[in-house]
């Protein structure tokens, strides 16, 4: 396989799209060798099937603010690859959605979920809309004007959307609301909604739950545990409330966690009064970390800064991509970090991977680490098709069993011969295998 040739392809086919190529860049090194153990893909061509989405929606979104102006925003879907399932994937609202964020997330979440074993394609959607000081009527009209365009494509058996940065359970119930409205259905074409209409248990914990079930997963097979172990977590969001919860509930110490803005640095840990406080400042709407520390003054806050600074044991990246670069790997390196996990969906550069694989240090990529949000999401659509609610008890044991065999199968394909487990290459290798066998058994489509 000719990398550099389907990249430079790639490149002049989409110019400017960044992240897209540095997530096809980041497969394509990994499944390289095992490519070229199978010339049935090169004869099937299957390179060229999987990197291009199978369709993308764009679409405007004009809306009325309380004032009464009028705005116009540029709606997404990438149905990026149902080879395995229904399409599967969140909606994020930043300014910083485009074209390229979205295919890089459609394409991640289609190996991501072939990871979870449960059957689900890979899609992404959102828009550049900045939910941030917008009111509740303004978040609503919103959603609504967005869902009126998007409804027709999407269903409980296609194509089925989630949260993301931006997203969260007010957006779901105001998108998913008018979605039923629209299609005159309640099947669930939806997941992360409210407990009320067809939620499910563990939902809004379960990215984060699922990341720390993988690090124990990961720290286990060194002999290693969480407890007292010092964690840096990046955000504050959902994924971020999650993780601290989980760290903390395993005995590790949170010290950190960020905002745009800056991060915050608490050396007594996050206990569950400071990690439901996490909530409260998301709720403000503001997107601003700096007041934990005039809550907690035993808590100092870095205005411009990030979390990889302060020493630590483990390296959560909660927030968005791209979060951890090649500086900041550096210090956690010299600070003799053990494990970096990004939960964030390619939370760390290139150049910052090199260095944590070079230096053997345990490293999770996204795909493997935070699967277990969409492996939810897939056990909430299994709840609807049943019109039935599973425990809490029951939805975690399942996201536990979920993590463990992503795990398992990071393991069986990337442990090299001198026994460090490269998880990235195991999980590029792994949910390649699988979407590549599902696309080629179904023929030219
Ligand atoms: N929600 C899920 O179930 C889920 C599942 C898998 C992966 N992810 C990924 O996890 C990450 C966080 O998602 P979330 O659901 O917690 O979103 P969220 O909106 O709840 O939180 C996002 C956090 O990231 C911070 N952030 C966003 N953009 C930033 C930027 N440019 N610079 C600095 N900070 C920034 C925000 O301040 C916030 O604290 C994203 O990469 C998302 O794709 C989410």
């Amino acid at each position: 396989m000719d990398i550099n040739n389907i990249l430079s392809s790639l490149e002049a086919k989409h110019p400017g799209e960044v992240e897209y190529i540095q997530a096809v860049r980041e497969v394509l090194i990994s499944i390289k060798d095992v490519y070229e153990q199978h010339p049935q893909f090169e004869k099937a061509q299957i390179i060229e099937r999987l990197v291009e989405p199978d369709r993308v929606l764009m679409f405007k979104v004009p809306w009325v603010d309380d004032k009464g102006a009028i705005h116009v925003n540029i709606g997404y879907r990438v149905q990026f690859n149902n080879a395995i399932g229904p399409y599967k994937g969140g909606l994020r609202f930043h300014p910083s959605v485009n074209l390229s964020i979205m295919k890089f997330l459609g394409f991640e979440q289609t190996f991501k979920n072939a990871l979870t074993t449960l059957p689900m394609g890979g899609a992404k959607g959102g828009s550049d809309f900045n939910c941030k000081g917008k009111s509740d009527g303004e978040v609503m009209r919103f959603c609504q004007s967005f869902m009126l365009e998007l409804w027709r494509n999407i269903g409980p058996n296609t194509d089925v959307p989630a949260g993301d940065i931006g997203v969260g359970a007010r957006e779901i119930g105001y998108l998913y609301g008018m979605y039923k409205k629209l299609a005159r259905e309640n099947t669930g074409a939806f997941t992360g909604k409210g407990m009320e209409y067809g939620g499910s248990l563990v939902r809004p914990e379960a990215t984060g739950f699922g990341g720390l079930y993988f690090v124990k997963e990961m720290l286990a097979a060194k002999g290693l545990t969480l407890a007292g172990k010092t964690v840096a977590i990046s955000g504050f969001g959902n994924v971020a409330w999650g993780a601290a919860l989980k760290a903390t509930e395993l005995g590790a110490k949170v010290v950190t966690i960020s905002g745009p803005d800056g991060y915050i640095h608490d050396p007594e840990g996050l206990s569950s009064r400071k990690i439901d406080y996490m909530l409260e400042l998301r709720y403000t709407g503001e997107d601003i970390v700096a007041p934990y520390a005039k809550a907690f003054p035993e808590a100092k806050f870095y205005e411009g800064k990030r979390p990889w600074e302060q020493k630590v044991d483990i390296a959560l990246a909660c927030a968005t991509q791209n979060e951890l670069g090649e500086e900041d790997a550096k210090l956690l390196l010299s600070n003799g970090v053990q494990c970096v996990a990004e939960i964030s969906n390619m939370g760390c550069t290139e150049e910052a991977i090199k260095l944590f694989i070079e230096n053997k240090i345990l490293f999770a990529p996204g795909k493997a680490v935070n699967a277990g949000g969409v492996a939810t999401s897939g056990l909430e659509m299994t709840q609807n098709a049943m019109h039935y609610q599973w425990t809490a008890e029951e939805v975690d044991q399942k996201l536990h069993q979920i993590m463990y065999s992503i795990h398992e199968q990071c393991v069986k394909h990337g442990a090299e011969s001198d026994g460090y487990i490269n998880y990235v290459k195991g999980a590029n290798i792994a949910g390649f295998m699988k979407v590549a066998r599902a696309t080629i058994s179904q023929g030219i489509i």
